[in-house]
C-alpha cells in the first residue's frame, strides 16, 4: 500500500484498490481484490470510481409543510427568538402548516427533500414525526414517511417524536400532554407506523422525568429509543438513553464525561448534527475527542428540518462534521455509513461493503475517499445501487 493517503502504509477506510464485488439476490455475496473466478449475468465496470456503502441519513425531520425563511429573515433583521416564538413562530408554526396540509400536500412537499438526499447517494433514511402533536396528524406524518419509503424503494425507519414540543392546546400543561403522547404511542405502533421512539429533552422542551414516561411505554412495546439530548444544555438525556439501552443520543453538544462513559458502556451512538450547530451559530462543540477515547461510535446526519437545519445535503453535513467538529474524513464517512446504521439498529445489514450485507452501493467520481467530506456543493455520485439494482431517481 503506498503512502498516497499519508497513513504511513496503513489501509485507511478498509479500502480495496481495484477490487470486485459479487452481488446476488440483493446482497453482497463476494468482495475481493479481483473478479477472478466470478461469473455474472451482468457486469458493471466501475471505471476507476470509488465505491462505498450507500449513505444513511439517521436523523431527519424530512416530513413537514411550509417553510420558516420568514423567521430566518426576521432574526437577521434583529428580531429575537423569543419574540418570534411569541408571534407563533418556531416549531409551532410548522405544526400549524402540517395540521393544515392534506396527506397528498404533505407527501408532495416532503418527496422533493427525499429526492435531493437520494441524488447524493442516500438509500436509507430515518424520518421522525413531531410536527403533528395530536394523534391524527402524528399518524398522517408517519403514513407519509411510510409511503415515501414504499414508493421510492428505499429503507425508511419511522421514529415517533410526538414529544417534540408542546402544542398550543396544551400550553403550560406539559404533563397532561406527555400523558397523551404515551396513549397515542401503542395505537400508532399497532398500526405498524413506529420503529423507534425519540423526544426533545431540553429546558425549552421536556424534562428527563417526562421523557422517561414515554420511554417506559416504548420499552413495554419492545421499541428502541433515541433522544435529542444535550443540544442547548446538559439535562442528562444521554444518560437516560444509556439507562434504556437505547440506540442513540443526538446533538450532544453539552454531553458530559460521565454520560460518555455510560454511552460507551451500552453501545449508544453519538449522532452529530453539525448543520443545526452551524445554523444556530452554536459555540459549544460536542466532546469529540472524549467520545473517540471512550470508543463511542459517532454518526453524522443532516437533521433536515425547517427551523434549525433546512438542508438536504448529507455530503455538506460530512464536510461540516470535519470542518466544524474536527472529525477526520474517515470518521465522517463511517458516520454516514456503518455508525449511522448502528444508530438505526441496522448495523448487521447495512452500512458496510461486507458479505451478507444489503447491496446498497454508491459509486463516486472522486480521487480519494476524503473528497466526499472535502468537496463543498459538488455532488460526485455517479451510480447508486439499492439492493443490487441500479437506482433511477427519474423513474420513481
Ligand atoms: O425548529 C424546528 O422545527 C426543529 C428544531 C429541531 N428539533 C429539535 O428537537 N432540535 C432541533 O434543532
Ligand atoms: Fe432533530
Amino acid at each position: 500500500m503506498n503512502d498516497e493517503f499519508g497513513f504511513g502504509g496503513q489501509v485507511p477506510y478498509g479500502q480495496i484498490l481495484d477490487g470486485a464485488i459479487g452481488i446476488s439476490e440483493g446482497k453482497i455475496q463476494h468482495i475481493a481484490h479481483s473478479a477472478a473466478g466470478l461469473t455474472a449475468d451482468q457486469v458493471i465496470d466501475a471505471n476507476h470510481q470509488w465505491l462505498t456503502p450507500a449513505l444513511i441519513d439517521c436523523h431527519t425531520h424530512l416530513v413537514y409543510a411550509g417553510n420558516r425563511s420568514n423567521e430566518f429573515e426576521m432574526r437577521l433583521n434583529g428580531v429575537d427568538y423569543k419574540t418570534i416564538a411569541n408571534q407563533g413562530g418556531g416549531i409551532v408554526s410548522t405544526v400549524k402548516s402540517v395540521r393544515q396540509s392534506s396527506f397528498d400536500e404533505l407527501y408532495q412537499a416532503s418527496e422533493k427533500r427525499l429526492q435531493a438526499l437520494i441524488s447524493q447517494g442516500v438509500s436509507t433514511i430515518e424520518i421522525k414525526s413531531g410536527y403533528g402533536l395530536d394523534l391524527e396528524n402524528e399518524r398522517k406524518m408517519l403514513l407519509v414517511a411510510q409511503a415515501l419509503g414504499k414508493n421510492y424503494g428505499i429503507t425508511v425507519k419511522k421514529t415517533y417524536l410526538a414529544a417534540h414540543a408542546l402544542p398550543p392546546e396544551y400550553k403550560d400543561q406539559p404533563d397532561e400532554y406527555i400523558d397523551q403522547v404515551c396513549q397515542w404511542l401503542p395505537i400508532l405502533y399497532e398500526e405498524g407506523l413506529v420503529d423507534a421512539v425519540d423526544a426533545f429533552c431540553e429546558n425549552i422542551a421536556f424534562s428527563p422525568e417526562q421523557v422517561s414516561k414515554v420511554f417506559d411505554v416504548a420499552q413495554s412495546l419492545g421499541l428502541p429509543v433515541k433522544l435529542h439530548a444535550e443540544q442547548l444544555s446538559d439535562m442528562g438525556g444521554a444518560g437516560l438513553v444509556a439507562a434504556y439501552e437505547g440506540l442513540s443520543a443526538d446533538h450532544i453538544e453539552y454531553l458530559n464525561d460521565n454520560n460518555i462513559e455510560k454511552m460507551a458502556d451500552k453501545g449508544v451512538v453519538g449522532v452529530l448534527l453539525p448543520t443545526a450547530f452551524y445554523v444556530l451559530r452554536e459555540t459549544k462543540l460536542p466532546p469529540i475527542d472524549r467520545m473517540r477515547q471512550q470508543g463511542v461510535s459517532m454518526a453524522v446526519s443532516t437533521d433536515c428540518n425547517p427551523g434549525t437545519s433546512p438542508s438536504t445535503s448529507l455530503l455538506l453535513a460530512m464536510n461540516m462534521a470535519c470542518t466544524l467538529f474536527q472529525l477526520t474524513p474517515e470518521e465522517a464517512l463511517a458516520g454516514t455509513t456503518r455508525h449511522a446504521a448502528k444508530a438505526l439498529g441496522l448495523e448487521h445489514q447495512k452500512g458496510q461493503l461486507k458479505v451478507g450485507f444489503d447491496a446498497d452501493i454508491a459509486f463516486w467520481d472522486i480521487s480519494r475517499p476524503a473528497d466526499l467530506s472535502y468537496l463543498i456543493g459538488q455532488n460526485t455520485l455517479q451510480t447508486l445501487l439499492v439492493g443490487g439494482k441500479g437506482y433511477n431517481l427519474s423513474a420513481q
